[in-house]
């Protein structure tokens, strides 16, 4: 059991926690050195660094009614076997079982050093490379092959680590101008060439991460294909998207979940012969603000009318792909009981999710006792979701005193992308309005604000004409801004599984990043408990000549976790 032990000492923010990079590497024994040197905190701007290594799948294909075109990574005999030769029912769930009963998929070697290995089509390749995308971080080096073989799946893996390109990439393997050519040798339309019409629904909870998921889209399709996906998030002009629709036929569409239940139940989106769902950032989209909206969309995309809801025809008639950096076990259930035999796939790790149960770490659920907001053991699935290369502080002062604090935190590590969040949008207006006061360029971004200022605020502080971002719970999710070099809590998150999503916005795929929150005296019990249930140490800092010093740090033990 996780021990926490305190040490009381001015010293030097720095070194120490370099040890969280180890440890989730390691995932095994937690420790705990003190370094007792005085210096001070360097501002980071580290490189990136993305690593190739994770698992080989040796999940076997798993036939759809859809054949896959593209040859995929795994059991290639297996595959041929299958080819041309469609499988009923019962011998697809005999095959499902059979992954279900291979227990060893989490030992198997898995090494991608390039996209080329995953089984993706060439000229898919060749527009990553063009993109400048050539390594596959881990989680997509499990999670392509296992979404090519066909199998409904969990992406889990923490804030910044690519999950989007994880399963966008063979989604564009099949479905698109990019897709591998069919054993005819034709690569244009359908089998026949036809349009087939919508072949992949994206699903997210808020209306800039849909848009920024097309952006992923668009960079990877091309200037030239851009029509091939459509943006349904709401706020836009819903009569546009409808003539966009039908004069452009896309592919792909993403949005979020009420603009897409909204035109699926007028008529102008039809999903019936779907192949895949995505919903990113899951456990959000399955939170009850998103109930009717999302039962409509489980119940229609990629299902045929008619069919029994229940039966295993109609599971198996499209991929599901559930994604997010926290998976909670109700997320488990729900891919349970809307997918088809599906997998857990991690960035090293790929599992049949009857293995999961709720005692082990990915699926403790947010309400499971050990993992309430006011217990003081880890909750595993926040602590999957936080980047190795965060460094956490801190800062404790008058609630009038905040927004200075945050000012002088920003000279102090001379961070130049920095998103501080709160909790209540009201207040925001007052923060910017400060900061400003003493020439320090921000803007608030909030859901109250229209589409086009929403996007207008995004894109000043992406290009960095502002250089604060004051915002609430709206941008804890899925905003992927890679500069982003320091988040600041001015008000402290609900618990543990939202102080990571919103430290996630920092440290994306590999960078360096900081994390500090200002509270009071009052709260820095609640600093101590997400200390403990994020199983990362959150060090107390104050000012010495502008620059950050630690008045004391924590250190964590643990033998289970990480
Ligand atoms: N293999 C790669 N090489 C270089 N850059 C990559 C690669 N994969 C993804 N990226 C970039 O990394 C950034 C983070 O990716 P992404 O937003 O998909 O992370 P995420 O895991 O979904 O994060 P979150 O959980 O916060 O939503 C994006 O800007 C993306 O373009």
């Amino acid at each position: 059991m996780p021990t926490l032990i305190s040490y009381r000492f001015l010293l030097l923010v720095g070194e120490s926690l370099h040890m969280r990079r180890a440890l989730a590497t390691s995932r095994s024994v937690l420790l705990h050195t003190s370094v007792k040197c005085m210096s001070q905190v360097e501002p980071h701007h580290g490189s990136l660094t993305v690593s190739g290594i994770g698992l080989q799948t040796e999940t076997e294909p798993r036939n759809r009614s859809k054949t896959n075109k593209v040859k995929p990574l795994g059991s290639p005999s297996e595959n041929r076997k299958s080819k041309g030769k469609p499988l009923g029912i019962n011998e697809k769930k005999k095959k499902a079982f059979r992954v279900v009963e291979k227990q060893q998929i989490e030992s198997a070697p898995f090494a991608a050093e390039s996209f080329s290995e995953l089984g993706l089509p060439h000229v898919l390749i060749e527009r990553l490379e063009k993109e400048g995308f050539t390594v596959p971080t881990e989680v997509q080096s499990a999670a392509v092959p296992t979404i090519l073989n066909n199998h409904d799946v969990i992406i889990q893996s923490y804030t910044g680590s690519g999950k989007t390109l994880a399963y966008l990439l063979p989604i564009l393997s099949v479905v698109g101008p990019l897709r591998g050519k069919t054993p005819e040798g034709n690569s244009d339309g359908g089998e026949s060439g036809k349009k087939l019409g919508i072949e992949a629904v994206i699903v997210a909870p808020s209306r800039e991460l849909g848009m920024q998921i097309v952006r992923e889209f668009e960079k990877v399709l091309g200037m030239d294909n851009k029509r091939v996906v459509q943006q349904l998030v709401g706020g836009a002009n819903r009569t546009r998207q409808e003539d966009a629709l039908k004069k452009n036929k896309p592919a792909i569409v993403v949005g979020t979940p009420g603009r897409i239940a909204e035109l699926s139940a007028s008529g102008k989106l039809r999903t019936h012969g779907c192949r895949y769902l995505v919903l990113d950032e899951v456990d959000e989209l399955l939170s009850f603000n998103f109930r009717e909206d999302m039962h409509r969309i489980l119940e229609h995309v990629g299902r045929r009318s008619g069919a029994d809801p229940n039966s295993d025809s109609r599971k198996a008639e499209r991929q599901l792909i559930m994604v997010s950096a926290t998976v909670p076990f109700s997320v488990v259930r729900a891919a349970r009981s809307w997918g088809c035999d599906p997998l857990l796939v991690q960035a090293n790790k790929v599992a049949p999710l009857e293995t999961v149960s709720p005692s082990e770490p990915i699926s403790l659920s947010r309400s499971s006792p050990s993992s309430s907001p006011s217990s003081a053991m880890p909750s595993p699935a926040a602590v999957e979701s936080l980047p190795p290369a965060l460094k956490h502080y801190y800062f404790v002062t008058r609630v009038q005193h905040k927004v200075d604090v945050l000012r002088r935190c920003i000279h102090a590590l001379d961070a130049k992308f920095v998103i501080a969040f709160m909790n209540h949008t009201k207040q925001l207006k007052d923060v910017v309005f400060k900061l400003e006061a003493r020439g320090m360029k921000a803007m608030e971004l909030h859901g109250d604000l229209g589409k086009l200022a929403r996007s207008t605020t995004l894109k000043k502080f992406k290009n960095g004409e502002v250089r604060v971002l004051v915002t609430n719970e709206l941008s804890a999710r899925g905003l992927d801004v890679a500069e982003c070099d320091l988040v600041v809590n001015l008000d402290l998150p609900t618990d543990s599984i939202h102080y990571a999503h919103r430290a996630g916005r920092t440290g994306r795929l590999g960078r360096n990043g900081t994390v500090v929150t200002i509270c009071e005296e009052s709260e820095v019990f609640v600093v101590k408990k997400l200390q403990k249930q994020l199983a990362i140490p959150i060090a107390a800092c104050d000012f010495a000549e502008g620059k950050f010093l630690v008045t004391e740090e924590e250190k964590t033990v643990s033998t289970s976790q990480r």
